[in-house]
């Protein structure tokens, strides 16, 4: 082929025509693209360099189905290691902690709206109308019988629908939370405002407000404070569009809204037990209501805000001669919330939540191509699987193979463990240690000695199967 007729020295000769201007500007293009590329190439150099030292961090992959704790447990592992970076993030967290509280406030409105129009629609017709399952939530079968659908339907006053009516503004802050976290242009954005364009009133029944792991969406908070850091005296309180304005005015509504005996029965009624859901703060509303709230540590790990991407952290092994040795994905922590035994998924209502946990556990297990890497399984949730199984839940009624066995943390809580470990010896394409612990992530004193333990056997089995350490 003539040197001209090749593909690429046509495209690197400079144009026929060129003028002196558009020579020395394309001179000076390319030599700052020389730079730059002379740049990338000497930061490589740099990190092959430290890692040849042994500067490479540990990596642990987080996985497991939504809402099991991946990004709580990354909570912990900061709060441990960069305590000052993740205090300097209160006023990020704040935001998503008021949005969890509207979510909740929102969920018992539009109950209490489901339950009047039972009362005003026609006897025969209204069974039809309660038929609303929440992702998450139990899946209801109908409470009431069809011939008599409003005798056990809980019987709301005016005060109530009074109060409801109050407490409305609080969608508008929903609206500004929602738009705040997710700007336009975004995927996340267009999923949550697809219900806006038709109309349909957003709920827990549609998209969760998503944030993608690569994102920094904290960042757009910075608004909400004066200086970098967001402790509590640099948060701009005077800021008008600061939505702890309407959270405070409508704060004793929202907290007799949540203590009132009737709406609790309505909540009974419909099947939806808020307080395992995530993201639940109207326990506290006293304090979280209050002109000036910061969250606390607590209240930041129990935040919910979903994430979209892979959850993975990184740490530096202590003792960093031995670093070389280490593959490069040294863990996998999977996190199964076994408190979901009586959820469906929110994606597909015909899929048991706890099934689900159990078939990703067996893809993850079974996996050769994972089968010299360490795994860590974390039975999450165990405050809420005892808040369940002592409010009368039966374990054995959603996971039918566990047959009448008593309904106690002891026995659900060891048949889990069991059948996740009988998993592991099954199908791990070569022996493996099981490294197994139950978890309340949400616990940060008892997970920081989970995790300590996790980083040390990590090591551990990483040096053995180096064969540096017998
Ligand atoms: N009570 C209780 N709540 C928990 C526990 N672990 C996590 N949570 C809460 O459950 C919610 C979901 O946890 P996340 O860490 O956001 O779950 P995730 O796995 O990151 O979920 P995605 O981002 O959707 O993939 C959060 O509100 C947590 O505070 C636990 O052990 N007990
Ligand atoms: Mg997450």
């Amino acid at each position: 082929m003539p040197r001209d007729e090749d593909p690429l020295s046509r495209v690197l000769a400079p144009p026929p025509n060129e003028t002196t201007d558009d020579r020395d500007a394309r001179l000076l293009a390319e030599a700052e693209a020389k730079r730059i590329s002379d740049a990338i190439d000497e930061e490589l150099q740099q990190q092959h360099k430290a890692e040849k030292k042994g500067a490479r961090p540990i990596k642990i992959l987080l996985l497991g189905q939504s809402e099991s704790g991946k990004s709580t447990t990354l909570k912990n592992f900061q709060l441990i290691h960069s305590q000052k970076a993740f205090r300097t993030e209160r006023a990020s967290w704040r935001a998503v902690v008021l949005l969890n509280v509207v979510r909740s406030i929102r969920v018992i409105l539009e109950a209490i709206a489901d339950v009047q129009a039972l009362h005003n629609a026609s006897p025969s017709a209204s069974p039809m109308l309660q038929s609303r399952t929440l992702p998450g939530s139990r899946p209801s079968s109908s409470p009431s019988s069809p011939t008599s659908p409003a005798d056990d339907v809980p019987r709301l006053t005016a005060d109530h629908l009074k109060l409801r009516m109050r407490l409305l503004p609080l969608l508008q802050v929903e609206e500004v939370l929602i738009r705040k976290l997710t700007p336009p242009g975004s995927i996340e954005y267009e999923a949550t405002s697809l219900t806006q364009i038709t109309n349909i009133p957003t709920s827990l029944k549609e998209k969760e407000v998503v944030v993608n792991s690569q994102f920094a969406w904290k960042g757009l908070f910075n608004r909400f404070t004066n200086r970098e850091n967001g402790d509590a005296e640099s948060i701009n309180w005077d800021d008008p569009d600061d939505p702890g304005k309407i959270i405070h005015a409508c704060g004793e509504d929202m907290i007799h809204l949540w203590a009132d005996p009737t709406v609790q029965k309505v909540l009974e009624y419909q099947k939806i037990r808020l307080q395992d859901l995530p993201g639940f703060f109207l326990d506290c509303l006293d304090r979280i209501t209050t002109p000036k709230y910061i969250p606390t540590d607590d209240d930041i790990l129990r935040a919910r805000l979903k994430t979209l991407g892979v959850s993975e952290y990184r740490f530096q092994v202590k003792e960093a001669a031995w670093a070389p040795f280490f593959d490069d994905m040294n863990a996998i922590l999977f996190l199964a919330p076994i408190s979901c035994f009586d959820q469906v998924l929110a994606e597909d209502p015909m899929v048991n939540r706890l099934e689900d946990s159990v078939l990703l556990w067996k893809s993850i297990v079974s996996n050769p191509l994972l089968s010299r890497t360490s795994l860590v399984l974390f039975l999450n949730k165990t405050d809420i699987l005892k808040a369940k199984l002592a409010a009368g839940i039966h374990f054995g009624h959603y996971i039918v193979s566990y047959g009448n066995r008593p309904n106690d943390y002891e026995s659900t809580s060891s048949y889990l463990k069991k059948k996740f470990n009988q998993i592991h010896k099954e199908h791990s394409p070569e022996t493996r240690p099981f490294y197994c612990h139950f978890t309340t992530v949400t616990d940060t004193k008892a997970t920081s000695l989970i995790l300590a333990d996790v980083q040390d056997t990590i090591v551990r089995r990483q040096l053995q199967d180096s064969k540096l350490v017998a």
